[in-house]
C-alpha cells in the first residue's frame, strides 16, 4: 500500500510519498519542488546541492525545479520566473502519485503585482514502477491572453561527470551559451566544459551515468535544455559547492521562448523519465 507523509526538508515543509513497490518521491510545497526520487532499488536520481538554501528564502539548487513563466531572462519578468519560489498547495494524493496547485492567490504580493494575469498550474508526479511521470499544465481561466514559457529543470545525480553522456541528439540543431547556432555531429554529448545548450527539438534522449541509463521522453514542450556550468561558473555560484559541477548534469523539457495562451486555453506538457 502506497503511504503519504508530511514531512520537512531543510526547513521547508514537503510530502513524501512510498508507492507500494517501494519506489519513493519527496516534494516541497515551496517550489513543488520534487528533491527526491528514488526507484525501488532505492537508488537516488537527482542531485541537490549541498549548499542550497532550504528556508524559502531562494530558489533550490537541484531537484527538479519549476519553471513559469519565463524561461531564464527571455522575459520581462523574475529569471526562471516566480513558481520556483513560490507556496503551491498540495491538490491530490493517491496511490502512485502526488498533485500540486498554483493560482494568483498563493502569490506574495510582489509576485502578483508584477505579474497580474489569471492562471491555474497543476503539477502532478506519478510513480509508475521505475518510471517517474511529470504531468505540468498552465490553464488561462482570464479574459486575456498572456505570453508564457515553461520548463521542468531537471539535475540528475550522476556521480561522476566524466562517465556520463546524453545521447539521442546527434543531427539536432542547438543553440550554445555564444549565441551560436550548430549542429551536433557526434552520436553522445559528453561533458569536458560547460555547457548550456539549448536543442531546437524534441526526439528522446537518454542519459547514460558509470552506474544508471535513464530514458527521457517529453510531449507538449518545445526543446531540450542541457546545462551544466563547468569549473568556473560553478565557483561562482554561492549555493553551489565548487566541486560539485561534477556531480550533476541538468536536461531540462522547456518551451523557452514565450508563446501565448489564449483566455480559457489549457497548456500541458509531459515528461516522463525512465530506467
Ligand atoms: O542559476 P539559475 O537561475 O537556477 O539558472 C541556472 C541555469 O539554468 C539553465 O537552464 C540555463 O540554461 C543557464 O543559463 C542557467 O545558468
Amino acid at each position: 500500500m502506497a503511504v503519504v507523509t508530511m514531512t520537512t526538508y531543510g526547513d521547508l515543509p514537503a510530502v513524501h510519498l512510498t508507492a507500494a513497490d517501494g519506489a519513493q518521491a519527496t516534494v516541497s510545497l515551496f517550489g513543488a519542488h520534487l528533491l527526491s526520487w528514488k526507484t525501488a532499488d532505492g537508488k537516488e536520481r537527482l542531485f541537490v546541492s549541498s549548499q542550497t538554501p532550504l528556508d524559502g528564502s531562494k530558489a533550490i539548487r537541484g531537484g527538479v525545479p519549476v519553471i513559469f513563466p519565463q524561461f531564464n531572462v527571455r522575459g520581462p519578468g523574475l529569471r526562471h520566473g516566480f513558481a520556483r519560489v513560490s507556496t503551491w498547495r498540495l491538490t491530490g494524493q493517491g496511490d502512485s502519485f502526488l498533485e500540486f496547485g498554483l493560482a494568483p492567490s498563493d502569490l506574495s504580493a510582489e509576485h502578483a503585482q508584477a505579474w497580474p494575469h489569471d492562471f491555474t498550474l497543476t503539477l502532478r508526479f506519478t510513480l509508475r514502477g521505475d518510471a517517474l511521470d511529470i504531468s505540468y499544465s498552465a490553464h488561462n481561466p482570464g479574459q486575456q491572453a498572456y505570453d508564457f514559457g515553461v520548463a521542468l529543470h531537471t539535475y540528475y545525480d550522476v556521480g561522476q561527470l566524466d562517465a556520463t553522456s546524453i545521447s539521442g541528439l546527434q543531427h539536432q540543431q542547438f543553440l550554445d551559451h555564444h549565441n551560436q547556432t550548430l549542429v551536433q555531429d557526434t552520436p553522445a554529448l559528453h561533458f569536458t566544459e560547460k555547457h548550456d545548450r539549448m536543442y531546437q527539438s524534441t526526439p528522446s534522449v537518454t542519459l547514460n551515468t558509470a552506474d544508471a541509463t535513464l530514458h527521457l521522453a517529453q510531449q507538449g514542450f518545445d526543446q531540450w535544455v542541457v546545462w551544466n556550468p563547468g569549473k568556473d561558473d560553478a565557483a561562482a555560484l554561492t549555493d553551489l559547492a565548487d566541486d560539485e559541477y561534477l556531480r550533476f548534469v541538468c536536461i531540462e523539457p522547456a518551451r523557452i521562448y514565450q508563446q501565448p495562451l489564449a483566455a480559457g486555453a489549457t497548456w500541458t506538457g509531459k515528461h516522463t523519465i525512465s530506467t
